[in-house]
């Protein structure tokens, strides 16, 4: 699903990623974990074409995102705020993403009928503009929008983070439900119980490499626990 071949990412000269080598199977969850600073956001980035690579490339389907554009017919994302469209209500949102993937309003009902326990009543409904959306809502309207479409990627970076504890257990199941139905799926978070709650396989970055590589296992969330705990006694020795 996607191959990245020595990926590299500098900016005014300093190494902000700097992947040899990485293969992702469809269905795989990844969990992409780091520190601030570490490069998950530069990675998933450079996944969706936003910034170029320094050297290397990213491939979908064996194509290169910074050259074909096939993706983005498939690959669903939210990175951050910058995706909305701050005078649009929710709903005007999630339908003109809808009509860019070709869902009639039928297609929009049923995927809202579905998901509907994702958000409140007055949420779609409203007048609200998506600027005067409380943050947790405004990432509710992203991550539903990146659902939208016939959907074989997912990325969401930080999708955790704002929304209320029912949304995020409604979120972990979601994700695990696509990645059954074939989708494959990156999540990059800071919440180490709810990334290893759902992933497959945590990759972790430091300074822009990847020093772990695993398939998540019960004691992963221990180990990944330990290892950012380390990191305060390296700091104050
Ligand atoms: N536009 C930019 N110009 C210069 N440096 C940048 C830019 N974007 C990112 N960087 C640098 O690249 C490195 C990786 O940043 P990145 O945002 O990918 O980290 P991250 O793991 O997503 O961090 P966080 O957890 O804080 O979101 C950092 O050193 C950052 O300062």
């Amino acid at each position: 699903m996607i191959q990245v071949d020595k990926l590299q990412k500098k900016y005014k000269g300093k190494v902000a990623l700097d992947i040899a080598d990485v293969t992702i199977k469809k269905q795989e969850i990844i969990g992409l974990v780091g520190n601030n600073g570490a490069g998950k956001t530069t990675f998933l980035s450079l996944v969706l074409d936003l910034i170029q690579p320094t050297e290397g490339g990213v491939f979908l389907k064996d194509k290169n995102v910074a050259v074909h554009e096939d993706w983005k017919q498939y690959t669903g994302s939210f990175l951050d705020d910058t995706f909305l469209i701050p005078f649009m209500t929710s709903y005007e949102y999630l339908e003109f993403i809808s009509k860019l993937h070709g869902w009639k309003k039928g297609d929009l009902e049923e995927f809202l009928e579905e998901n509907k326990q994702f958000y409140g009543d007055d949420f779609l409904s409203g007048k609200k503009m998506i600027k005067d959306l409380s943050k947790g809502n405004k990432n509710k309207t992203g991550i539903l929008g990146a659902m939208i479409g016939s959907l074989d990627l997912l990325i969401l970076d930080e999708p955790f983070a704002n929304l209320d504890p029912t949304s995020q257990q409604w979120l972990r199941i979601k994700i695990q439900k696509l990645a059954e139905q074939g989708v494959t799926v990156i999540v990059s978070s800071h919440d180490l119980q709810h990334v290893t709650g759902i992933s497959s396989r945590i990759i972790m970055l430091e300074e822009g490499v990847i020093i772990k590589d695993v398939a998540n296992t019960e004691n992963t969330l221990v180990e990944l626990e330990s290892y950012f705990g380390a990191k305060i006694q390296e700091q104050t020795n």
